[in-house]
């Protein structure tokens, strides 16, 4: 059998993220990456608003772009040995809305109610876009999800709050943690709401040639953080 020239054995993963969740779901998959999270003196942050009126779908795709460009200098300075051929970059981000409002992470306690109270009794949707790029090649999904909240009482509220959840997740719950129990109807990709929707990454990494079978056994070695 001829070999395929686009499976090739030489590629590592690297998963351009700060997102704890982001690496358990890759882990999950057993899809062995290396990390290569931003730096300190990266300003992710100012990478994640929103132009004015801009729909939440062409938000998430955008963000999520803005974040490979980034990742991009991120190896280049990092790692200036490697080449992009050889190296596979993921990003992803994920974002809530609702009447085609955006919903990020909350900036502070009140804003973490708001977004609780405005969620309350309603079905949302949770994007998440997520785009690799090897080489010249980039490849790019959007999965969306629905998800129908419970009426949620200014008690649960105050005490999902409490226990800190919220903070750091966008539209202000975790459907991995506590806000699991405010979800009475969910459709889509759980692992999509929580930050990586691993059968659309699976077939990216594909199209982008990683194969979970490589030629060479020595994959799986070179390319764990
Ligand atoms: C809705 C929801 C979001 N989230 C999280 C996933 C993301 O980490 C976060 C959305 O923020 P993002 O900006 O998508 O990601 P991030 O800043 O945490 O990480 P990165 O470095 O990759 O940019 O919300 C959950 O963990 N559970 C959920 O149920």
């Amino acid at each position: 059998m001829q070999p395929n020239p686009n499976r090739t054995s030489a590629i590592t993963v690297y998963l351009a993220s700060a997102s704890p969740r982001r690496q358990e779901l890759l882990r999950q998959i057993g899809v062995p990456f290396a990390l290569l999270a931003p730096l300190p003196d990266e300003n992710s942050e100012a990478l994640e608003a929103a132009l004015p009126g801009e729909p939440p779908a062409d938000y998430v795709q955008r963000v999520t772009r803005l974040k490979l460009e980034a990742a991009r200098e991120r190896l280049a300075r990092c790692r200036p040995e490697v080449s992009p051929e050889a190296a596979v970059l993921l990003c992803a981000d994920t974002t809530v809305a609702l009447d085609g409002v955006i919903y990020g992470k909350p900036e502070s306690t009140d804003d973490a109610a708001r977004i609780l109270r405005t969620l309350s009794g309603k079905t949302h949707q949770v994007l998440t876009a997520v785009c690799v790029q090897r080489g010249a090649a980039r490849h790019a999904a959007l999965q969306t999800s629905q998800v129908r909240f419970a009426a949620l009482s200014e008690q649960d509220i105050a005490d999902y709050i409490v226990s800190g959840e919220p903070f750091g997740k966008a539209g202000a719950y975790a459907l991995q943690g506590r806000g699991a129990a405010f979800v009475e109807h969910l459709s889509g990709s759980a692992s999509g709401i929580i930050g990586l929707p691993l059968f659309e990454t699976l077939q990216l990494l594909r199209a982008a040639g990683w194969s979970a079978h490589p030629h060479s056994p020595t994959q799986q070695e070179t390319t764990r953080p």
